[in-house]
Formats: structure tokens, C-alpha cells, sequence
């Protein structure tokens, strides 16, 4: 596998955003390190998720970076993904690993060192780690984990780690020095008043 991505941009469906014109910005910017997980409403249709994930697949190849989607294990396939991101709620990740094949890229969720474990011996590729703060992106999950809940996901597992949760350029450094390889985002690109710029911001914390 060529190696990953450290930025992820979690596309943001929600209504009034625009989610093409955010990974357009934040590809001028991030090239290849840019890896962006096309994550939709689960009240989107699979011909929706579908039609977005092609879209941003023709955006990302002019850049050589990474697009992976989000639970729909058939709509990567279909589209052409690189591979898929699986949570508690989704295929086990033994089964997403045979879904995708050997040399697909499969994220899953962790949030504590024994699930990391299992999950890697299962074949997850990476693990997305959190909410390591407080997000007002997704309801329904549990307390923050903070730097040292990474911090101990980090010393389970020998694959790389990305934070998610509540992530900002201003946390980066203490998700870097818990020994996160990456983060994934969804509002700090999102919701900013210049994507373009808030990835900049990102990618500079990621790689300085
Ligand atoms: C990189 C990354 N980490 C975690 C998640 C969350 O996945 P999941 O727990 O399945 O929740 P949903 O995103 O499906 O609501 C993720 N998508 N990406
Ligand atoms: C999908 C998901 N899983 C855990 S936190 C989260 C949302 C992250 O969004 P944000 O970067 O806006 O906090
Ligand atoms: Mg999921």
C-alpha cells in the first residue's frame, strides 16, 4: 500500500454544505497527502453516495490522492475507491477486509487499546481514533478520549493512527507528540471561512 495520507477530510453532507467545492479547495492545497473519506447522511441514497464518490475520485486523481468511503463498503468498490472506513455499526472488520481484498485500504474505529488490537488483527489498515474532543459534528459519542487516550491506542497497534474528533490545527501538536500519524476532519475544512487556508493550516501542524 502506498503510504497514507496524513490529512483526512471527512465530506460533510449536511444541508447547505458543499462538499465538492471543500475537497476541490483542500486539494489545491494538500495533494497527495490529502486523503478524503466521501461520508454521507445515512438517509442518502446509495445512488447518492455513489454519484458523489465518482465525483470526488475524478477530483482527487489529478492530484494523486487518496478517496476512501465511509460504511458503503459496495459503493468503494463500485466507484473505484482505494477502500473504506468501518465503525461499530458497520461490517465487522474481518468481513470488510474480504470485501475489500487483500490490498484494499480499511479504516476502523477504535477508541481504547483492546478493540485497536483486535481490530488490526482483523485487518484494518489504520485506525481512526476518538472523539479525541468535544465535536459538534456527530451526536451520540462517548467522552473525548483527549491526547493520552491516542496516546494508548498508539502504543497497541503497529498501524497508523488518525485522530478524529473536535481536531483544529491548534490540537495537532499534542495529537502529534501522543504519536497520532494523522487526523481526520470534518469542520475545521468544513465550516471555515477559507478551506483552502484551514488546510494549509492542518498540513503545516501535520508536517512541520
Ligand atoms: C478516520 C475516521 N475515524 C472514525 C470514523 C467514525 O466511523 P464510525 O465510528 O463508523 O462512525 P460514522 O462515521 O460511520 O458515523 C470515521 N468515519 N473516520
Ligand atoms: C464521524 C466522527 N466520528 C467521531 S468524531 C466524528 C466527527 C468529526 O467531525 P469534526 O472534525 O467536525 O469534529
Ligand atoms: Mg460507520
Amino acid at each position: 500500500m502506498p503510504s497514507l495520507g496524513r490529512l483526512h477530510l471527512i465530506t460533510d453532507t449536511r444541508p447547505g454544505r458543499d462538499p465538492l467545492a471543500v475537497v476541490r479547495a483542500a486539494l489545491t492545497v494538500a495533494h497527495a497527502n490529502l486523503v478524503v473519506q466521501v461520508r454521507v447522511e445515512d438517509s442518502a441514497t446509495d445512488r447518492e453516495a455513489y454519484d458523489l464518490t465518482r465525483r470526488v475520485l475524478a477530483l482527487c486523481a489529478s492530484y494523486q490522492a487518496t478517496c476512501l468511503v465511509n460504511d458503503r463498503l459496495h459503493v468503494a468498490l463500485a466507484a473505484g475507491a482505494a477502500g473504506g472506513h468501518v465503525g461499530a455499526d458497520d461490517l465487522p472488520v474481518a468481513a470488510a477486509r474480504r470485501v475489500l481484498g487483500p490490498t484494499g485500504v480499511l479504516g476502523a474505529t477504535a477508541r481504547a487499546p483492546g478493540p485497536a488490537h483486535e481490530a488490526v488483527a482483523a485487518g484494518a489498515s489504520y485506525l481512526g481514533v476518538g472523539p479525541c474532543h468535544t465535536t459538534s459534528t456527530k451526536t451520540g459519542l462517548p467522552d473525548p478520549i483527549g491526547p493520552a487516550g491516542v496516546r494508548a491506542v498508539v502504543d497497541a497497534v503497529d498501524v497508523p493512527v488518525i485522530a478524529i474528533g473536535g481536531v483544529t490545527a491548534a490540537r495537532v501538536p499534542a495529537l502529534r507528540a501522543a504519536g497520532a500519524y494523522g487526523v481526520a476532519v470534518v469542520g475545521a475544512v468544513s465550516t471555515a471561512a477559507d478551506p483552502a487556508r484551514a488546510t494549509a493550516e492542518l498540513i503545516e501542524a501535520l508536517t512541520c
